[in-house]
C-alpha cells in the first residue's frame, strides 16, 4: 500500500499544528499544570484540536490515540484559557467554537487497534516553553508497524524549521516548513561513522527523562568522546535520520524505575530513522512495542543509532 492519501494529510496537517505552535511559542506560552504534574499549553491543545480535527475528516474510520484530554480545559476555571485556544485555532481553520474545541481534542482518546494515528500535539512541551526545541508528531499504525510518520520540528535545522516525514518502504524525506509548497523533498539518510564532526549522540535536556551519566558512559565505551546535543522531542530522531548525529541514547532513569515510554513519543520518529537507513530498539535490543497498549509497557529504554553501531551499544549496554 503505497499510503499517499495518508501522508497528505499527515503533512498538512501538522504544518497547520506547527503555525499555531509557532504564534503561540512568540507570545509566551501559557502554561497548565496536569494532574501528573507535567505541564501543557493552550499550542498543545490547539494543535491536538486541528490535527484531530483534520484526521478525523480524511479517515472517519480511524481512531486517534493522543496524548492529550480536553477535560483540564472543561473545567469553570479555564474559561478564558479555553476562549483563547477557539482564537489560536480560528486562525487556521474558522469552523470552530468551544464546543468543536472539546469535542475535537477528545477525538483523541481513541484506543490502540490494528489500525490507529498516534498523535503528541507538541512533544516536548518543557523545550517548547523554554522557547527551545519541541516537535509536532504524528504517526500512522498498522498491524503493530508504524506506516506514516510525520514530524514537524519548527525550532530546528534553519529558519522556520524542518519537517521530516516517512512512509514504509520509501524512505525519509525533510523539507522546510517555511517553503514547503515551493521546495522539493530531500530525501535524508543516517551518516556512518567516518564524519567525526557528526559521530556524536544525542539526548534529552531533561536528566529526569534519561540517564545522562550512564549515557555517557554507553557513548564513551563506543568510542564517541563529543559533548551530546542535548535536545528536547523527537527532534532527536530527526537528527539521527539526516545525519547529524549517529546515536541516540534514552535509558530509564534510576529514580523513575518504573516510568514507561508512551507510544506517541517515539512512533513517528522510529518510521523516519529506520526508512533513513537507522535502527531502533530498546536497551534489551528488542523492538518498540506499537502493538498493544499506549504504554511501551516491555520496552525499558529507547536506543536510536544509524545502525552501524547498534550491536556495538546493545553490548556496551550489557556490561
Ligand atoms: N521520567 C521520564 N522518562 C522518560 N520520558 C519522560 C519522563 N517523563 C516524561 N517523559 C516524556 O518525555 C517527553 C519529552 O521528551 P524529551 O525528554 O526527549 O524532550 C515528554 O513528552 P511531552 O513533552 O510531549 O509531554 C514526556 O512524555
Ligand atoms: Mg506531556
Ligand atoms: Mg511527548
Ligand atoms: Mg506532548
Amino acid at each position: 500500500m503505497s499510503f499517499a492519501k495518508e501522508q497528505q494529510a499527515a503533512i498538512e496537517a501538522c504544518l497547520r499544528a506547527a503555525k499555531l505552535c509557532e504564534r503561540v511559542r512568540s507570545a509566551i506560552p501559557k502554561a497548565i499544570e496536569k494532574q501528573d504534574q507535567s505541564p501543557v499549553t493552550l499550542a498543545d491543545f490547539g494543535s491536538q484540536a486541528l490535527i484531530c480535527q483534520y484526521i478525523r475528516s480524511a479517515f472517519p474510520d480511524d481512531p486517534i490515540v493522543a496524548e492529550e484530554s480536553p477535560k483540564e480545559l472543561m473545567k469553570p476555571e479555564h474559561a478564558e484559557n479555553l476562549k483563547q485556544v477557539v482564537q489560536y485555532v480560528k486562525e487556521e481553520n474558522s469552523d470552530v467554537d468551544e464546543k468543536k474545541i472539546i469535542e475535537w481534542i477528545g477525538y483523541g482518546d481513541g484506543h490502540v487497534t490494528d489500525r490507529f494515528w498516534t498523535l503528541d500535539p507538541i512533544d516536548g512541551t518543557k523545550g517548547f516553553i523554554r522557547q527551545d526545541q519541541y516537535a509536532v508528531a504524528l504517526a500512522l499504525i498498522v498491524g503493530g508497524d508504524v506506516k506514516v510518520g510525520v514530524l514537524a520540528c519548527p525550532a530546528y535545522g534553519e529558519e522556520g524549521g524542518l519537517l521530516f516525514y516517512a512512509v514504509r518502504g520509501q524512505g525519509s524525506y525533510t523539507q522546510p516548513i517555511r517553503s514547503f509548497e515551493t521546495t522539493i523533498p530531500t530525501r535524508i539518510y543516517i551518516t556512518s561513522n567516518t564524519d567525526s564532526d557528526k559521530f556524536r549522540f544525542t539526548e534529552s535536556v531533561e536528566g529526569a527523562h534519561g540517564d545522562q551519566s550512564k549515557q555517557k558512559m554507553i557513548a564513551q565505551r563506543i568510542g564517541i568522546s563529543a559533548e551530546p546535543l542535548r535536545m528536547d522531542s523527537q527532534v532527536k530522531y530527526g537528527a539521527v535520520a539526516n545525519g547529524d548525529a549517529v546515536l541516540y541514547l534514552r535509558l530509564p532513569n534510576p529514580g523513575r524505575g518504573d516510568y514507561r515510554e508512551n507510544i506517541w513519543d517515539h512512533a513517528a520518529g522510529t518510521i523516519i530513522v529506520e526508512e533513513a537507513g537507522g535502527k531502533v530498539s530498546d536497551m534489551d535490543g528488542k523492538a518498540l512495542n506499537f502493538r498493544d497498549n499506549e504504554k511501551m509497557l516491555h520496552n525499558r529504554g529507547v536506543i536510536v543509532s544509524n545502525g552501524i553501531i547498534h550491536e556495538q551499544v546493545l553490548e556496551a549496554l550489557k556490561n
